[in-house]
């Protein structure tokens, strides 16, 4: 589904990503580990077109994105939640949900329909209950729980997470993990986590990242096993 080579990125002048490649099958999740900010969210941003690849190459789905806008990036099939989940605090739940709605219908994933709000409620039930309740008065399972079935109103083939469940409260966690194993059977999946335990039961494969490279990766059970994992984690 996604293919990066060989990628680099950064900011101006410096440098973060120093050739990452990553493959993410149409069906499945990969894991992206590694210590704060060794290039995690970076690389997400790279994927997305918010920031421009100095050298490598993206393909999705076969095509070649390296060089192509957000918006079509999103037409293709990417969606993406930043780490910060961000709702609109004074809007509803629906209303939250409708944007993504929106965002899709010119994506033109759908074909110019509008998406039901059943996409994001069939993940995330308990949203079905909140749809009238300001978005800001939620706690942050729930808006992360917003943040991603906003997303899923796009009908993407590979979502981008950027740490799902940082700031939500542990009982909230594993039915966030439950939904995104659940939609990795569907679609591709890409997890940035800091709970590697979570992470390496959603995800069957891992890139455990170190300053820009990838330090080493494999299937999950493997890289959950390796004593290098403590290495590249630890502060
Ligand atoms: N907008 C920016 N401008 C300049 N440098 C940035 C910017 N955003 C991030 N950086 C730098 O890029 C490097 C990688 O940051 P990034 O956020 O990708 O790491 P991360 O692995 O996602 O970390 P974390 O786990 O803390 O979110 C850091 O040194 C960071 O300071």
């Amino acid at each position: 589904m996604l293919d990066v080579q060989d990628l680099q990125a950064g900011y101006g002048r410096s440098r973060v990503l120093f050739g990452i490649s990553l493959l993410v099958p149409q069906r499945g999740a990969v894991a992206i580990l590694g210590r704060n900010g060794v290039g995690k969210t970076t690389l997400m941003r790279a994927i997305m077109g918010e920031l421009p690849a100095e050298e490598g190459r993206i393909f999705l789905a076969g095509q070649e994105m390296t060089r192509a806008r957000t918006e079509q990036r999103v037409k293709s099939g990417i969606a993406y939640v930043p780490q910060e989940g961000a709702v609109f605090a004074r809007m509803s739940v629906r209303e939250n949900l409708m944007v993504g709605a929106i965002g899709a219908r010119r994506g033109g994933q759908g074909g110019g329909r509008a998406p039901s709000l059943d996409l994001a409620i069939d993940a995330f039930p308990k949203l079905g209950q909140r749809l009238a309740q300001p978005a800001g008065t939620l706690s942050g399972g729930e808006r992360k729980m917003v943040a991603i079935g906003r997303a899923l109103l796009g009908e993407p083939k590979l979502l981008l997470l950027d740490e799902p469940t940082e700031g939500v409260w542990v009982g909230v966690i594993e039915e966030i993990a439950d939904r995104l194993t659940e939609l990795a059977t569907r679609i591709g999946v890409v997890i940035v986590e800091q709970h590697v335990d979570l992470a390496l039961r959603v995800a069957g494969h891992a890139v455990v990242m170190d300053r820009g490279r990838v330090g080493f990766e494999g299937p999950s059970e493997a890289v959950r096993d390796d004593p290098r994992l403590l290495r590249y984690l630890a502060p």
